[in-house]
């Protein structure tokens, strides 16, 4: 049939009316099962391969299309069982006979009242092809096929079966893929093409029916209900495909009609008006929406000015956050410092007693045997000094870090080194690891003033030798200013600077006890 792109198909030679008979068909194979089954495909070729089947009838087989891998009949291979399988796939028609009475009037003659149920291939009847609104309608009668007209047929017209039973009454993509699975066809009969082009489908099954497309047993007279309506629905289609066609002929014409009074101006003229009428519409329209987007616009901007405030108030907020901390460090060190100086003087008190124990003693004095305990105190006063130097510059070396990531251009990590130093040299001077801490301390300062501040000129970044001496407070002092001004002299005033190495020389003298 070329209209469906190949493929052999059956055309009426002649017309006919409903009911007419086409073709009766005997089997090339059949077999018979219980009431209400449907035999398995591996019955039937069991029953071909036990020789059942004549030498004309297997040629008759080996004619039977099996899939488009089959095409060319099967060559020299014969009649393999895959080649079998597909032509089962393809041609075999079986019923389970749910409907009693009705199996057993067609029932083949010799078949037990319970072999009922069959599967079979006819060649003829393998010719018909398949159509969701079928013209024909086929019954096993024994084990021959019948073929009747279901519909007034004109001559030349496809005879078409419905390859999906009780199934044709699902939606059309249900049968499309019922169909593409097991025949490997996309169904372009009239009624797919009208459900497809309109996406809707002019059947739904009703709930619990089923078909070869799945689901429960059908009756056969429900079935043959199904048929029927298939069958009406078929004509009714065909009614539906020439009103289409007359339609589109009307249609034609109008475009012809309108194309011929475009081309005269005049003609134009009330199609002109109804735009212009409209677009005077779209004008007002728009004048109405115009005073709401006004004040839509006038809200937005009161919005944005308040969440301007807002953003101002925050930025306030933050910078006075900003010199709380600061302000919050300083007293922190400067607690810390008063700490460490507290316990000094009360190491020094310590010593004092205990050297002045050391001379007898006169009335009122402590025993010498007490002066142990003196000594005692002094070297717990001494661990209490050192605890709370370690404890105070690892304090400073945490914040000097601290404040180098959040705020590097802040002056507070020249005042933290000044003060590790300073703290090295009171504690300590003759610890010269201690006191290299704090010139350690003091030189990342510099460092860091360095890379994030103004260039600096020879020598006025260099905070701290590079040998082991302890630098003096004077010298430290110098250093910082140098650092101070490497890095704020482009961007500060000289006030600001001034004031700068007042706040380094204040601190300095605070702990250079
Ligand atoms: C029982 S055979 C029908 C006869 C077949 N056309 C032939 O040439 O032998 C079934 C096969 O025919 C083709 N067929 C049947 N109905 C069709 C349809 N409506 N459109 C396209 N192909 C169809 C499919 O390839 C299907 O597997």
């Amino acid at each position: 049939m070329p209209e469906r792109g190949g493929g052999r198909g059956v055309v009426a030679t002649e017309s006919m009316a409903a009911g007419d008979l086409i073709l009766v068909s005997r089997p090339l194979a059949y077999v018979a099962s219980e009431f209400g089954s449907l035999p398995e495909a591996e019955a039937l070729v069991e029953s071909i391969n036990c020789n059942d089947v004549s030498q004309a009838d297997r040629a008759l087989l080996l004619d039977l299309h099996a899939g488009d891998e089959f095409e060319d009949g099967g060559g020299d291979m014969g009649l393999t069982q895959e080649h079998l399988y597909g032509i089962i796939g393809c041609n075999s028609f079986g019923e389970e006979f749910t409907d009693f009475a009705a199996s057993l009037a067609r029932a083949p003659q010799g078949a037990g009242p319970h072999q009922v149920g069959h599967l079979g291939l006819w060649h003829s009847f393998s010719m018909l092809n398949h159509s969701c609104a079928p013209n024909a309608v086929n019954y096993v009668l024994g084990d021959s096929m019948a073929v009747f007209a279901a519909a007034p047929v004109q001559q030349g017209r496809e005879l078409c079966i419905n390859y999906l039973g009780a199934a044709s009454l699902r939606p059309v993509e249900e049968r499309q893929a019922g169909l593409a699975e097991a025949y490997a066809f996309a169904c372009a009969c009239p009624r797919c093409s009208l459900e497809l082009l309109h996406g809707c489908s002019m059947a739904v099954a009703p709930s619990g029916s089923g078909g070869s497309g799945g689901g429960g047993p059908v009756s056969v007279s429900e079935e043959l209900q199904v048929r029927l309506r298939v069958a009406e629905g078929g004509v009714l289609l065909g009614r539906c495909a020439e009103l289409a066609a007359e339609l589109q002929e009307q249609q034609q014409q109008h475009q012809q009609q309108c194309q011929a009074a475009a081309a005269s101006p005049l003609d134009q003229l009330p199609a002109l008006t109804a735009l212009a009428a409209r677009a005077a519409a779209d004008l007002a329209a728009a004048e109405r929406l115009l005073t709401p987007a006004q004040e839509l616009l006038q809200q937005s901007q009161a919005l944005m000015q308040q969440a301007q405030a807002q953003a101002q108030a925050q930025a306030q907020a933050q910078a006075q956050a900003v010199q709380w901390l600061r302000a919050a460090a300083y007293e922190l060190y400067a607690v810390r410092t008063a700490a460490v100086e507290a316990a000094a003087r009360c190491a020094e008190a310590v010593e004092a007693d205990t050297s002045s124990s050391s001379s007898p003693p006169t009335a009122g004095e402590p025993a010498a045997s007490e002066a142990p305990a003196a000594q005692q105190a002094a070297a717990a006063a001494a661990a209490l000094t050192e605890g709370l130097w370690c404890e105070t510059a690892g304090a400073l070396e945490r914040q000097l870090g601290v404040v180098a990531a959040v705020a590097p251009h802040s002056d507070l990590h020249l005042f933290l080194a000044t003060k590790a130093l300073a703290l090295a040299q009171a504690a300590d001077g003759r610890a010269s690891g201690r006191a290299a801490a704090g010139r350690g301390a003091l030189q990342g300062a510099a460092a860091a003033g360095q890379q994030q501040g103004a260039q600096q000129g020879p020598g006025s970044g260099g905070v701290g030798g590079a040998g082991g001496e302890v630098p003096d407070s004077a010298t430290a002092l110098a250093r910082c200013c140098a650092v101070v001004r490497g890095r704020y002299g482009r961007r500060l005033s000289d006030a600001a600077v001034q004031r700068l190495l007042e706040g380094a020389a204040w601190g300095l003298s605070q702990v250079a006890v």
